[in-house]
């Protein structure tokens, strides 16, 4: 579905990614690890158009990576930031509606009335501004604002960062739910029990490059490679 090849980037004279190959399959779950600063998140932006980047990403085959950074989300990227990114002075549906579309014509497209089904928090929030909401509901805006883009690839960079524990696990459900309904998604988190547990597969980098990749039943007895790429 998604697949990034030979990505280089740097921010001014600064090289950062060294040629990182990176796939998502139809319907797979993928963890993006590493240590801070490995260079996950300029992944992703690369990924997206928002930094200066070279290399080859198609997704669903197609090169966006010759395109203008909203074309490549409107190709079917959707995108939940680091730090949530919703807009502060709007409303929760207003976030939510803002951005949504269903560009490709899904048969079952994500809407108002069924982001508010995978989050019934949101339902009673629906009036509240964005900046009234707590860290949680915020990032449940983020997730709700994303699949409502009905993507083809739902990136979620920090998945469950500053989250209190009992929210956590409730967007790890989420991401559960989404697996099991076919999304394509590429998660970053710190929680490598959690990303063992829902990703199929995943891809390490370190220092820009990817140095190990494997299923979850490989990585969790590759005890060695926690160790050495993650710290653990
Ligand atoms: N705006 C920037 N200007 C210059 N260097 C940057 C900038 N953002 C990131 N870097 C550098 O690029 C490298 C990769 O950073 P990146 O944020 O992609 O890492 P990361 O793996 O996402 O880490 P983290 O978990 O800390 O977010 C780091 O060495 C970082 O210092």
């Amino acid at each position: 579905m998604l697949s990034i090849r030979n990505l280089h980037a740097s921010y001014g004279m600064s090289d950062v990614l060294f040629g990182v190959d990176l796939d998502v399959g139809e319907g797979e779950v993928v963890a993006l690890l590493g240590r801070n600063g490995m260079g996950k998140t300029t992944t992703v932006m690369s990924t997206l158009g928002l930094m200066p980047s070279r290399g080859e990403v198609r997704l669903a085959g197609k090169r966006i990576d010759v395109l203008q950074p909203f074309r490549i989300a409107r190709a079917g990227i959707g995108l939940v930031p680091e730090g949530r990114r919703i807009f502060p002075n709007l409303t929760v549906k207003e976030n939510l509606v803002a951005t949504a579309e269903n560009r490709r014509g899904a048969s079952n497209p994500w809407t108002l009335a069924t982001v508010i089904e995978l989050f019934p928090r949101l339902g009673e929030r629906l009036g509240n501004q964005g900046n009234r909401l707590s860290g949680g509901e915020q990032q449940m805006v983020a997730i709700a604002r994303a699949l409502m883009t009905n993507p083809q690839v739902l990136i979620l960079d920090e998945a469950t960062e500053g989250l209190a524990p009992l929210i956590r696990l409730e967007i790890w459900q989420c991401l559960r739910r989404l697996k099991s309904l076919g999304q394509s998604i590429l998660v970053i988190d710190k929680n490598l029990g959690n990303l063992l547990e829902v990703a199929d597969r995943h891809c390490v980098l370190e220092k820009g490059r990817v140095v190990w990749t494997g299923t979850s039943a490989a990585l969790k007895a590759d005890p060695d490679a926690q160790h050495r790429y993650l710290g653990v």
